[in-house]
């Protein structure tokens, strides 16, 4: 008699499997809800393993939650997280409900989870991301050449850690700044102690530009790990660095550049007449509007579909030609 192989590995294994998800951030009543069906719909395109969690604001309607809900994922309502009182102003003033993110440390029902923005899209696999070692944080890093950063040092010398020895750091600024990362994009682990810990620091922490992204990088600075620019292709990268981008080996597209957002995309400003841009805006569209990519209508579901209409057919027909009983 063939031996049940469903043992403890196997439970190991499933459970390991159900403890990991891909998470992403949702706020207001606007048109963000479009990137995360994008979003939902390229990682079932890539055919992840695993599922794709959205932690809403309060704001967040009811009609988009539904939406959601029909592409598969499992919504989960958070309350916003708001830096101490400041006066700083934010690269967009937006920034100060990005702060909100913080919460998904608190989903410890996952042992590892894939933070992806919503304005992301996944076009290759990356499920193997979530075997890299514990105990670190994983992200790519940032470009410091935007005007975005033009309050910085960095910027102002045009020092940028994507191309380090073009313009070095000066020893009269003190200590080059340690790797930062972005983060539209992360490996991490949820943890109710270092999420108890990033609320506690984020008390005592002055608010900056980039918001809880510049906090995330002081909170993990010690165990900021970088990861390949493929992981997370920040658009200025296109044109402050292309020497560090191979466009056909990018498996993740961060559309963070000012215009560039796939469901608002006009092309009029800076950067985004580049036939690159365009490309990779149209790509977003094609996941956007592939119909076969829907939760509930993939080819193996219409086949459901289908064959439980023709049981319950062949069911009827049965029931009303089988001889009554007497
Ligand atoms: O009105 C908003 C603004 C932001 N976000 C979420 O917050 C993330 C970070 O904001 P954004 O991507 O616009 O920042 P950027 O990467 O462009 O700096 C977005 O991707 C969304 O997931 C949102 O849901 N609604
Ligand atoms: O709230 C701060 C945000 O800061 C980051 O976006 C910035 C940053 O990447 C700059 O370096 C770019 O110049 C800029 O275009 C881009 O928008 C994250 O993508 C986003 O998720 C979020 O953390
Ligand atoms: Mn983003």
């Amino acid at each position: 008699m063939e031996r049940n192989n469903f043992n403890a590995g196997s439970l190991a294994k499933a459970a390991s499997l159900s403890s990991r998800a891909y998470v992403t951030f949702l706020a207001g009543t606007g048109d963000y809800v479009k990137g995360v069906v994008g979003l939902a719909k390229g990682l079932r395109k890539v055919n992840t393993a695993y599922p794709l969690v959205v932690a809403v604001l309060p704001d967040v309607p009811e009609e988009h939650r539904q939406i959601l809900v029909n592409q598969g994922c499992i919504v989960r309502e958070i309350e916003p997280v708001y830096p101490p009182e400041n006066q700083t102003q934010f690269a967009m003033a937006y920034y100060v409900i990005n702060y909100s993110k913080l919460r998904i440390w608190e989903f410890v029902e996952y042992s590892k989870m894939i933070y992806l923005d919503g304005d992301i899209q996944v076009f290759d696999n990356i499920d193997h991301l979530f075997d890299l070692p514990n105990g670190h944080f994983y992200a790519v890093m940032d470009c410091f050449c935007e005007k975005t950063w033009s309050h910085t040092p960095q910027f102002k010398i045009g020092y940028c850690q994507q191309y380090p020895d073009k313009v070095l750091w000066p020893q009269e600024l003190g200590p080059k700044p340690p790797l930062y990362f972005n983060a539209g994009m992360f490996v991490f682990e949820p943890s109710l102690p270092t999420y108890h810990d990033l609320l506690n620091e984020l008390k005592l922490t002055t608010p900056t530009s980039f918001a809880e992204q510049d906090f995330l990088n002081t909170f993990f600075k010690d165990v900021y790990k970088p990861i390949p620019n493929n992981y997370n292709l920040v658009l200025a990268m296109l044109w402050r660095h292309p020497e560090n981008v191979k466009l056909d080996e990018v498996k993740v597209v961060h559309y963070c550049a000012a215009g560039a957002k796939p469901w608002r995309y006009t092309g009029e400003e800076e950067n985004m007449d580049r036939e690159d841009i365009k490309f990779l805006v149209d790509k977003w569209w094609d996941i956007y509007n592939d119909e076969t990519l829907d939760y509930n209508r993939g080819p193996d579901a219409n086949a459901k579909l289908t064959a439980a209409l023709l049981i319950t057919i062949a069911g009827v027909v049965h029931y009303i030609s089988a001889p009554s009983a007497a």
